[in-house]
This record gives C-alpha cells, structure tokens and sequence, in this order.
C-alpha cells in the first residue's frame, strides 16, 4: 500500500499558508500509525509510525502557544523547500510558490540548478515524506533509520570508527550541509545525536527543529533592533539556540548564526567522532582551562561559556596517534576558529575532504601511521587469555549458553499501564577512572532501550574487591540474565534472580578452572559489589548488593535508593553473625570472616558464603516530574562526597550526563578518594536543546 497524495486543492495545511503538489499535508487517519516513542524532548517526541503500510518515523511537537504553532508552520515550508529540491520530478507550481516565499526571484534560477544538478534522492538527509498539519494532530513524517544514531553509536555502543569511515562521515556530512547552505538555510544544530546513520552507515542529518533561513535570522535581529533601540532578552534567546557544548563562540556572545556556526559545530562533532570523547569532558581539556586562573576546577555553564568566548577554550584535538593524518587535524582547528570569516566553507571542506579520502585510499599513506586498530586490543587479548582468563568472556559466554531465544522483545510488557500519565526522558553518560589505585576493578554497563519496548533501561555498576574477576564477569552475566528473565518474571524477580544466579554461576566457574589448573592461585575468593537501576516505563527499580549508592535527586533533595551493606551496619551485623560468619572490630572498623571483608553483601566472595550474600535488596518508586536525575556510584565517590554535594555538583555542571559524572569523579579524586571511582549520572527530565542554556 502506497501513501497517496490528496488533490492538490485540499493538499493544505490548516492555514492555508503551506500548500504542496508533492508532500502530502493532510493524511486520513487510516493512513498513518504511531507505534512506539524512540526519543522524548520537551519539544517534541519522536515515534517509530507506519505510513501507508511502511515504516518511518513521526515527529510530533509539542504546541502550547501560538508561537509554537508559528514555529510548525514555519518549520513544514523550510523543509517542504529543502526536501520539494529533491524531488526529481518537480512541479512548477510548488516550486514558485517556495520560490516567490522565501527565496525571491533570484532563488529560482538557483533552485532549478540544484533540482537539474541534484542527481541524489537525498544528499544525507533524514528526508521529509508527509505531514499532518490540521488540529488536533500535527506531525511531520521523515523516512525511518534504525538506532542508534552517531551519538549512541559512539558513546554507548563505543563505536570507534576507522580514519577512512570517520572521513567518508565527515564528506557526507559535508554534502548535506553544503546543500542546506545553497538553499539559504542553516541548521543551527549540528551534532552527533542529529546525526542518524543507515544500514551502511552513511550519515542522515536530522532534526530540522532550529533550522532557519539565514534572511529570516538577519530579519529577526534587526526588527529587535529598531523596536528597542538595542536587542532585547528576547532577541537574545531567540539567537542563542543550539546545545551549549557545539555552540561557536559567537552565538554564546549572542550574536546571529550563519553558515559558519554550522562549521563550527560540524568541526567539533567530527574531533568527537575521531576521538570518541564528549567534547571537554577528557583530561587535556581540563588541563588546559578547568584548572585554570582561580585553581579550581570549572565546569559549569558559565564558565564553560567564558573559557569557549574569552579564551579559546576547544575539545582536545584528537593525537596524530590516533592514525587521523595532520590534514584533516589542521582542518578540524580550522572549522573551529574563532573568527567565523576565517573558517572554510563547506565547499572548501569537501575539496580538502576529498585530498584526503584519496591519500588515505593509497596505502602508502597509512603505513605511516601507527593505526588503531583492532590489532592492538587482539594480541592483548591473546595475552591475557595465556595468563589467566578472560573473565568477561566468562560472563557473556555463560549467558549465551543458557539462552533460549534471541529475543529482548516486550520485557515486562504486561506489568504496567501503559497509558501511564508520567514519561520520563532519558539522557546518561558515565565516567570510570582507576583514580589512586593501581589496578581498575570497578566496571558497569549502560543499557538504553533493552528491550524492543524502548522503554526499558538499565544501568549498573560492580565494584571488584580481591582482583577484578567477578566484577568482570558479573558486567557481563547480570544484563544478560535480566534480559532472559525480563520475559516471563516481574522486574523485582527478575533483578533478584539475576544477582544470585550470576553469584552462584561466578563460583561454580571458579570452581571448575580451578580444578581445570586454569587458575593456580591458591586461596583465591575474589568478589564484587553491585548495583543496578532498572527504569521500566515510569517506575525505577534499584538493587544493590554492598556499598555502591544510588541517589535520586526528588524536588531537590536527594533520596537514596539504596542502603549501604557493611559490618559496621548493626541490622546486616546480625545477619552476617546469624548466618554463622563472625564479625570483629579490625583495625579501624567492622569486618566480616578471616578474610576481614568489610561488605555484608556481594558476588563472589565464596569463602564467605552464605553469611555474605548475593542477595540484593530493592527499592522501587514511582518517577515523576519531580525527579530530575538519578546518580550511581562506586564507594570511590561516596568515601569523600555526599549525597547533598553530589546534587549539588551536578546542578552547577553543565547538564550533559557524561560531563557530570566526570565532574564527580574528579572531585572525589581531589578530595583524597584513594579508590577506583565509577558514576553513572541518568537525568529524567528532557535537557532540551534550549534549556541546555539557561
Ligand atoms: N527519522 C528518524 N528515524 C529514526 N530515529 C529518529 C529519526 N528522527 C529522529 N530520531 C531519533 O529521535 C531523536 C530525537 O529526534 P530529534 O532530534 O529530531 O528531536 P528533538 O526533540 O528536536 O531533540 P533535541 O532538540 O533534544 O535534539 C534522535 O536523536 C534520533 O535518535
Ligand atoms: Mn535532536
Ligand atoms: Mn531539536
């Protein structure tokens, strides 16, 4: 079934003023479906929708004010106008409609030359196919890409693209805006999560929700001017839109975007794909400025800003031993140079693009440099494998053997409404850091959209005590268990289940390597710590075996949603004691058995089992609008920071999920932490691109 396009007489939107020969603007309610949310903002969501039988994705804005609804309108003509381009197969009408609109008649000439020229159905855009412009619904209807777009594929699927695949993105990219520029648009915000990617990871540009013509960008800065004699807060904020950390300096002095803002942005995102680092959040960067006049580490908005504007502050460049030749580095700093009239358009960036594609294309070239390679990370796995065991391995293996399906479908589909009024939005980031420690024995896991529901998250976090072993097994185990047991047992079942299996399935493991020879440490009993926080629609569940924390930043204050588990806890004193373990005061504090452990509760740890157990204890609630982020760590945090700093740490950081927890993780390690630190920041509220500023 194909999508027909109603005659064009009826073909408008409910104004009148958007009309269309070649988009459908009106669909019958038959016609299209929305089946799932993929992403919530506070503008807008977007679902995954059928349409005329196929599948594409919705995105349906949110429309309170009159200005909102301007905005829509707005936003259909600028894309109609991109996308009508396209469309091989013009019709004149449309095309001097648009032509006489926006562009005036200069336009047209340029537009038939793009249309004649325009050999592509898409050059690297997520494309336009209909919308719906009549009350109640409006919804603009793109074609679909399956997740994760360049942000996620990147940060949580820690994709780390080749020098040739990094370049060939960066060309595709190029096109597209390169295209928009011709048109008179500019995109306003370019970055990694406005990025989707298709099967063969070819970019699609996305999101055309700041995208404005650059004479109605002039026209807007000018009528503020004549009205007032000098811009006004409404000017102001109407010209700084964009996410803060792809923001080019003159937009945070709050000048007009042009073109070469979109370079701007364009620069930072491509250092971001070579170097797989959120920009500002790595050590060199923070070298340079966090430390910088006052001696303090600073992270919060305004700083950043004043860092960006004042003192060129810029993402760590990535190294040339990342395999990136100079050229493309030189052109990386050129985009983003402070002086807009000094960065390459995107003309000139393709050309160079292009140089370099070809180099890279000889092999000669390549040779040259140290590559990052897969090679690397094989031959030490091969080392490893011959010194002891790959103890992740174990833990995916184990998973793997027991599975019945391939199926993560609808986990917990039937334990909640699913018209549930509250829908929390989702960001997360994380930062690990072996700290003072010699070794690292804390890892965790992030695992957005774990089941095709969507709605299903998890993340976790094993602190690793006696080696790293179970750790290293149990972040690989645990996820795998909640996904098979999120079928048929009920989310507090299931997080349980998950923790004592992957106990009792650590041990017998040891057991048999032991015996096998694998292991020859004598008296070895390593053990871990753990905590996971399963959101599940709008109810969070949070389980917790030992001294990791979770906090809940509800209405301000922070609600724990965990309970430490040591000796030095009178109600898990008597436990462990009951259970037949004896508890002595050591030293400094409470510890458990010969082994003077000092958590009560844990994977592993099999000379003190049962006494010491993998047993979690779980506390659920509700989410609402009330809660804005969820914090997890390892002790390395909690040992220096509290629960009241640690919310306030994360309200006066720059809110992105990865810049948090790396903002606490530096803080504790300032303040003496002397373990490995791990933190997982979740906000839960939309962090929309406009409230990324204020
Ligand atoms: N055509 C599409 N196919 C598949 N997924 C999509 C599509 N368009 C958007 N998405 C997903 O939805 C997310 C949000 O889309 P989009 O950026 O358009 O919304 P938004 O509300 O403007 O978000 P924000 O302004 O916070 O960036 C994207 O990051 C992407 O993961
Ligand atoms: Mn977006
Ligand atoms: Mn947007």
């Amino acid at each position: 079934m194909g999508l027909e396009l109603p005659p064009e007489e009826s073909n408008r939107c409910v104004r009148g003023c958007c009309h269309s020969a070649v988009i459908p603007l009106h669909l019958p309610p038959a016609s299209y479906s929305l089946v799932s949310p993929i992403a919530r903002g506070s503008e807008s969501t977007v679902y995954e929708a059928r349409l005329g039988g196929e599948r594409a994705a919705a995105k349906k804005p949110v429309l309170s004010t009159s200005e909102d609804l301007d905005k829509f309108h707005y936003q259909l003509q600028l894309l109609w106008s991109v996308f009508l381009a396209l469309q091989l197969q013009l019709q004149f009408s449309d095309l001097e409609h648009m032509a006489v609109c926006f562009f005036g008649h200069a336009y047209l000439i340029k537009l038939c030359f793009l249309c004649i020229f325009s050999k592509l159905d898409h050059p690297g855009l997520a494309k336009l196919i209909a919308a719906h412009a009549k009350p109640p619904n409006y919804l603009l209807f793109f074609d679909f890409f399956d997740p994760p777009n360049l942000a996620e594929k990147i940060h949580v699927e820690e994709w780390s693209p080749s020098v040739q695949q990094v370049v060939s993105i960066a060309n595709d990219l190029a096109n597209a805006l390169r295209y928009l520029h011709i048109l008179g648009v500019v995109h306003r915000d370019i970055k990694p999560a406005n990025i989707l990617l298709d099967k063969d990871l070819h970019p699609r540009l996305a999101d055309f929700g700041l995208a404005m013509f650059q004479k109605d960008i002039k026209l807007i800065s000018v009528e503020n001017w004549k009205s007032s004699g000098k811009p006004t807060g409404g000017f102001h904020k109407k010209n700084m839109v964009g996410t803060l950390i792809y923001m080019a300096p003159e937009i945070l002095r709050k000048d007009i975007h042009t073109e070469k803002s979109d370079v701007y942005s364009y620069g930072i995102s491509i250092n971001e794909l070579l170097t797989g680092v959120v920009p500002y959040t790595d050590l060199r960067a923070e070298a340079q400025v966090f430390y910088g006049a006052h001696g303090s580490r600073t992270y919060t908005e305004q700083q950043l800003t004043a860092a960006v504007v004042a003192q060129g502050l810029r993402p760590a460049l990535a190294l040339p031993e990342s395999g990136a030749p100079p050229n493309l580095l030189s052109l990386i700093q050129r985009c983003w140079d402070p002086r807009p009239e000094q960065r390459p358009s995107f003309e000139d960036i393709i050309e160079e693009l292009n140089i370099i594609q070809n180099h890279l294309g000889s092999n000669s070239f390549i040779s040259s440099y140290p590559s990052t390679s897969n090679s690397q990370t094989s031959s030490i796995e091969v080392h490893h494998y011959q010194e002891a065991l790959n103890w992740f391995d174990q833990g995916e293996q184990l998973v793997k053997r027991e599975k019945k399906s391939d199926l993560t479908e609808n986990l917990w589909s039937g334990s909640f409404d699913h018209s549930a009024v509250y829908h929390p939005t989702l960001s997360w980031g994380s930062f690990a850091t072996c700290g003072r420690r010699e070794t690292m024995e804390d890892t965790h896991f992030m695992l957005p959209h774990m089941s095709e529901e969507k709605d299903v998250y998890a993340f976790g976090i094993f602190d690793g005590h006696r080696g790293s072993a179970a750790a290293e097994f149990s972040v690989r185990a645990v996820p795998g268990f909640l996904k098979q047991l999120g079928q048929d047992t009920s989310p507090t079942d299931a997080l349980a289940e998950a923790f004592v299996r992957t106990d009792i399935a650590f041990r017998e493991e040891l057991i048999v390597h032991q015996k096998s020879k694998r292991i020859t440490k004598k008296d070895w009993h390593p053990g871990c710590t753990a905590v996971i926080a399963l959101i599940v629609r709008n109810k969070l569940f949070v389980a917790n075996a030992g001294d990791c924390r979770a906090i809940l930043n509800r209405a301000g204050k922070p609600l724990p949603m965990t309970r430490d588990h040591v000796a030095s806890c009178p109600k898990e004193r008597e436990r462990v004691i009951k259970a037949g373990t004896d508890v002595k005061w050591q030293t400094d504090t409470w510890r458990v058995g010969a082994a003077a452990l000092q958590v009560t509760r844990s994977i592993g740890d099999d000379d003190l089992k049962p006494a010491v157990t993998a047993q979690p204890e779980i506390i659920e609630t509700a989410l609402s609008a009330e809660d804005e982020f969820l914090v997890i760590a390892s002790d390395g945090l909690w040992d220096v920071v509290s629960n009241e700093d640690v919310l306030s740490i994360v309200k006066d950081t720059v809110k992105e999920p990865g810049m948090c927890s790396k903002r606490l993780a530096t803080e504790a390690a300032e303040r003496g932490s002397k373990d490995n630190i791990t933190v997982i920041v979740v906000f839960l509220r939309p962090v929309s691109t406009a409230e990324r500023i204020y």
